[in-house]
């Protein structure tokens, strides 16, 4: 029964929202920052994974070996509400040197999306919202599962735009394992 009420809600999910711009925007970044707290951070680094054996070099925001962000650089931030403390604190560093943003939320109306270029709305509330009808999941369990799908999504998509095999995929894996 929980199984199908979460299945249908993430059908919620629209399911052409990665547009060429976003295709784009990922393939003209050579260095991509990932930043999300908590269980959207969770998934988030699952998309950091597919981003490195896409051929990117994708750098999880709070590991030890992360280099500076600069202009040149894309920070995709993953947040149900757009306030996380730390998360508004990313942005306003990567503005301050002109990196671009890209955030994955569920609203547009939040400290962290006025200073994104690219927002992409995916299902689910805001960890802050009171329950109401988008979700029958607490908190913000519906858009962490979208943020997991979303990255799944995107990565095939780009692996048919820019015709990248599971091959050349595979030869990117960690062997670390
Ligand atoms: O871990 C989380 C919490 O359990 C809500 O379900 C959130 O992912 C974490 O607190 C980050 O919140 P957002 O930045 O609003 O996604």
């Amino acid at each position: 029964m929980n199984w199908q009420t979460v299945l249908t809600e993430l059908a919620q999910n629209v399911d052409d929202m990665n547009d060429e711009a976003l295709l784009g925007l990922v393939n003209q970044s050579e260095r991509i920052f990932l930043a999300g707290a908590g269980r959207s951070g969770l998934a988030l680094k699952s998309f950091a994974m597919r981003l490195t054996q896409l051929g990117k070099q994708a750098f999880v925001v709070g590991e030890t070996t992360i280099p500076a962000i600069t202009a040149s650089d894309l920070l995709v931030i993953a947040s149900s509400s757009g306030e996380t403390t730390q998360l508004v604190q990313f942005a306003a560093t990567a503005s301050e040197v002109g990196a671009t943003i890209w955030l994955w939320s569920t609203g547009t109306d939040s400290t962290i999306a006025r200073q994104s270029q690219f927002v992409t709305l995916l299902a689910g509330k805001s960890k802050f919202a009171d329950a109401d009808t988008t979700t029958k999941q607490p908190m913000g369990s519906l858009f962490e599962q979208s943020v997991w799908l979303f990255g799944d999504i995107f990565t095939m998509d780009y692996m048919q735009r820019y015709q990248i095999t599971e091959s050349f995929m595979k030869a990117r894996h960690s062997n670390l394992e």
